[in-house]
């Protein structure tokens, strides 16, 4: 049974405020017992709309729980997905501020940019991939509301799936140059190799990610379209991040991409 509007609105303003003030809460899943899949996107929706009105606009889809094991560990068999807003993109080495981010992890990632809208009903293989326009490897810097990161399946999926930031690459690819499967990658953290994997990681492939992503996006009535970005999901292990990491991901095929995050001096200094 869905819980009660006025449960989703106080779970949507608790994680909200943990957001705004760094004191993150407990996970909702113990708070509201009842809550299930429908109403975690139901809050997430609460805060998407939240940030809109403050001006934010949507940039495309993340795709989390891509890798078997994580759907395990959560006790899930699918993937969920959260909204990708303008101010979480960072370029390649371009400096992140701590400031900003909750219990930062970051995973390597493909990262696909469509040039087609995906709207025709039920969108397969074929569709996604012609409307691919190019990809692009990426860094998704994951965070948590919840704290300890004690999460299952409605408590990522309420706190927009997890999502804090992301970089991208610089040099798009076209699809047919690489075959994502194949693709590995290896993230260093200054120079050590600290997450390992391949694009079969995800779901597979990624682009079966991304054609659960389009499903699910076009069933909901709120078709991926032209422009959009979509992380696909994390290729390897999550890897938490302290002031001053510097970590670069290389992915067969695709290159490279930096994420340089502020040092604690600069973390000091910004908060007196
Ligand atoms: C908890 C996050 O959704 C993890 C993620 O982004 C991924 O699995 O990818």
């Amino acid at each position: 049974m869905p819980s009660q509007p006025a449960v989703l609105a106080e779970a949507a303003d608790a994680l909200w405020g943990a957001a705004k003030t760094g004191h993150y809460i407990p996970p909702l899943r113990a708070t509201y017992p009842g809550l299930d899949a429908a109403d975690a996107y139901a809050i997430q929706r609460r805060n998407t709309e939240r940030r809109l009105a403050a001006g934010r606009r949507v940039v495309g889809c993340k795709i989390g729980l891509t890798a078997r094991a994580v759907q395990a560990q959560l006790g899930v068999d699918q993937p969920d997905f959260g909204v990708l807003f303008d101010d979480m993109s960072f370029g390649d080495a371009e400096p992140i501020s701590m400031q900003r981010l909750h219990q930062p992890k970051v995973e390597a990632e493909i990262a696909f940019v469509l040039g087609r809208d995906l709207d025709m009903g039920n969108p397969g293989h074929a569709d996604v991939v012609k409307a691919v326009d190019h990809v692009l490897p990426a860094i998704e810097i994951v965070g948590s509301r919840i704290a300890g990161w004690d999460i299952r399946f409605v408590d990522t999926v309420a706190d927009n799936a997890s999502s804090g930031a992301f970089v991208l690459g610089g040099s798009p690819r076209l699809l047919r140059e690489v075959d994502l499967r194949l693709c590995g990658m290896v993230m260093n953290r200054r120079g050590e190799p600290v997450s390992v994997g391949a694009g079969a990681a995800c779901l597979g492939n990624p682009i079966n990610a991304v054609v659960w992503l389009a499903r699910t996006m076009a069933a909901l009535g709120q078709p991926l379209r032209a422009g959009d970005l979509v992380l696909s999901g994390a290729l390897g292990p999550m890897v938490p991040v302290a002031p001053g990491d510097v970590f670069e991901t290389h992915i067969n095929g695709l290159g490279s991409v930096k994420a340089v995050f502020e040092t604690a001096a600069a973390v000091a200094k910004e908060s007196t």
